[in-house]
């Protein structure tokens, strides 16, 4: 984004007189809005040694390099020989960790999220646990779930941490903010946790002084997560320091756009826990010495159905079947996701044991019903007043934009930042810092709208995102169906409400069946322009809404991008037959509400709470 406010006055495309933007500016704060932050977008910082400078303008080689908190630098706990078996508490870290201010927390409608339909196919029964306490954790991992706050599992999770736990590979489905994550960390990292000694590769002594390039080891992870979007994979492995904490397992992230030097001094510190993009992570399984899969125990793809897309497909066949991974009997594969057609659910059945467990929440690509849902019909030139006067009726709050294209992003970025509304703007046209910084602004409420194009929608986790507005729909010729489900899904987490404003009009036609199936099924209100859609007979047969195998998709990824690369419309995925027949032992359980224990009731105010 420019910084537009800074600007606006020699701005000759803007053309804003400066008593315009003074009133525009009052009329924002009158409503509540913070005043927007003018900060320049400087190019990416280099790294150390690079060039001398610190990546601003006129840095000179006197400048000190000024390192950025990338994520990939963030504080893990670090494990010391003399530790035993668990390591000792670190306040400092266990602050930032688990007590952070941005940190999304459970809200009073938690319970709602066992009120869905739970499908369990497996060949083998899987208990769901009750509780954590019960699941037969180690306990360091049971004292971390505490720190995190996490009372009682979300169903997911219910299923998840005991399949994992009896060994099985899975495939996981469930609705948006519901603790995927969690679900697949726990297991994993729980079961690691009392081997590591055994199962790890040597670490280096990483006391005061160390070298990475004289004194690092090659990197021989025991885990391997692997997501579309950079931003994606530092929350996991934010999550995964939280879980890993006081103990040896050390979790890293690599992802695309941020120096490759830091990534690599980190992998050479230890890394028993990798989470990386595909473009990143092939980087690295190309350099044995960086390196090595040989000691892998679990590989999970979350946001699935996006990685087994053709799109992703040289990547994912390298990274499933490439490089030095462990071919033996104890590497299981974990597949996650809140949407995945059938075509790929079908697809993705072949890199999993036969005695894997599907377990499915809710109808696979459902909308929780804690989000509220308003189309809006607004015509393609009134688009950007309606946002304006949506923004500035409602009490302020934590706001997420999604558009079509980056141009779009641009141009609704600089417009909000015109009107005096605090806004900025995230995608692939950004440098990584750009995108980091931009993401933080929002997270802290310094910037609190945010505008994005659609690879923002999956999976991001951000406390708070009380409203999200689709000032353009999903194009439903390329995935628009699950993008706009992984777009709403940005808010209303973890037992919290959310609304979701959609901005439609007859551009928007070949979405209209969906929405209003998707808005009967939440029990939501159908505005008249899509009375037309409802289903004659009432039945919302969402399977015919699956979309036809499509050839005409945006090209793929470069080596060290991500998701953003492959273009801003989101993918498409086709859909065709059944994945598979329900073994003999499958059923199907209604999810009893009590099950879960009652909602946790730390609610989080709605406006103005930045
Ligand atoms: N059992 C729990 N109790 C309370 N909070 C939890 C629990 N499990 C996870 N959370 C929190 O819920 C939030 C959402 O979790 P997560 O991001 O894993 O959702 P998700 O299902 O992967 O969503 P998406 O499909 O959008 O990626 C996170 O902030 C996480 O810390």
């Amino acid at each position: 984004m420019a910084d537009a406010i800074a600007e606006a006055a020699n701005t000759t495309g803007a053309q804003i007189d400066q008593r315009t933007k003074e009133q525009r500016l009052e009329d924002a704060q009158r409503a509540g809005w913070c005043a927007p932050q003018p900060f320049k977008y400087g190019p990416e910082v280099p790294e150390p040694g690079a060039n001398g400078t610190n990546g601003e303008e006129g840095g000179t080689a006197e400048d000190a390099y000024k390192p950025t908190p990338w994520a990939h630098d963030a504080e893990k706990y670090e494990w010391q020989e003399e530790y035993g078996e668990v390591g000792p508490r670190h306040e400092e870290l266990e602050k930032e960790l688990f007590r952070g201010e941005y940190i999304n927390r459970a809200g009073d409608k938690f319970k709602n999220l066992s009120t869905v339909k739970i499908i369990v196919e497996s060949e083998t029964r899987v208990e769901p646990i009750k509780s954590f306490k019960s699941a037969g954790l180690h306990p360091v991992i049971e004292e971390n779930i505490a720190l995190c706050t996490y009372e009682y599992p979300t169903p997911i999770q219910a299923y998840t941490i005991p399949a994992v736990l009896e060994g099985h590979d899975m495939i996981g489905v469930a609705q948006t903010g519901s603790g995927k994550t969690a679900a697949f960390l726990i297991p994993c990292i729980s079961k690691l946790m009392g081997k590591v000694k055994k199962l790890a590769a040597p670490r280096p002594n990483i006391a005061a002084g160390f070298d990475a390039t004289r004194e690092g080891v090659r990197a021989e992870p025991l885990i391997l997560v692997v997501a579309p979007t950079r931003e994606l994979c530092c929350q996991i492995f934010d999550e995964a320091r939280r879980l890993c904490y006081r103990s040896m397992l050390r979790p890293c992230v690599a992802y695309g756009g941020a120096p490759l030097r830091d990534q690599m001094n980190q992998l050479a510190r230890g890394c028993d826990l990798l989470v990386a993009t595909p473009g990143r992570l092939l980087d690295f399984m190309g350099r044995p010495n960086v390196l090595s899969l040989a000691r892998i125990r679990y590989t999970i793809i979350d946001e699935a159905d996006e990685m087994l897309h053709d799109d992703w497909e040289q990547e994912m066949t390298k990274i499933m079947s490439g490089g030095d991974a462990n071919t033996d009997g104890d590497h299981r594969y974990l597949l996650f996701s809140a949407t995945f057609p059938k075509r790929l659910q079908k697809l993705a059945a072949k890199f999993l044991a036969n005695d894997h467990i599907h377990v499915s929440i809710g109808r696979t690509g459902s909308v929780h019903i804690n989000v509220k849902q308003n189309i809006m019909w607004t015509d393609k030139d009134k688009k950007k007043e309606a946002l304006y006067d949506l923004l500035i009726s409602m009490p302020p709050s934590r706001t997420l934009v999604f558009v079509r294209s980056k141009k779009t992003a641009d141009f609704v970025d600089d417009y909000l930042f015109n009107m005096g509304l605090p806004s900025t703007s995230i995608h692939s046209d950004r440098t990584q810092f750009e995108r980091e910084d931009a993401l933080r602004a929002f997270k802290a409420g310094k910037s609190p709208i945010l505008v994005a194009t659609g690879v923002s929608g999956r999976g991001l986790d951000v406390r708070n995102v009380m409203h999200v507005i689709n000032f353009d729909l999903p194009q439903a010729e390329h995935d628009g169906r699950n993008e706009y489900v992984h777009r709403i899904g940005r808010t209303a987490r973890i037992g919290n409400e959310g609304l979701a404003t959609s901005f439609y009009n007859e551009y928007d036609e070949a979405l209209g069946p969906f929405l209003t199936k998707v808005l009967l099924e939440c029990g939501q209100e159908v505005p008249d322009f899509l009375q037309q859609f409802k289903p004659e007979g009432g039945v919302l047969n969402f399977e015919e809404e699956e979309e036809p195998d499509m050839d005409d998709e945006p090209a793929g990824n470069e080596a060290e991008g991500d998701a953003w690369d492959a273009g801003d419309e989101g993918t498409g995925n086709g859909d065709a037959d059944k994945v598979q027949d329900s073994g003999e032992g499958n059923f199907a359980a209604n999810a009893s509400t009590d099950a879960w224990g009652p909602g946790n009731d730390t609610a989080v105010a709605a406006s103005a709470n930045w």
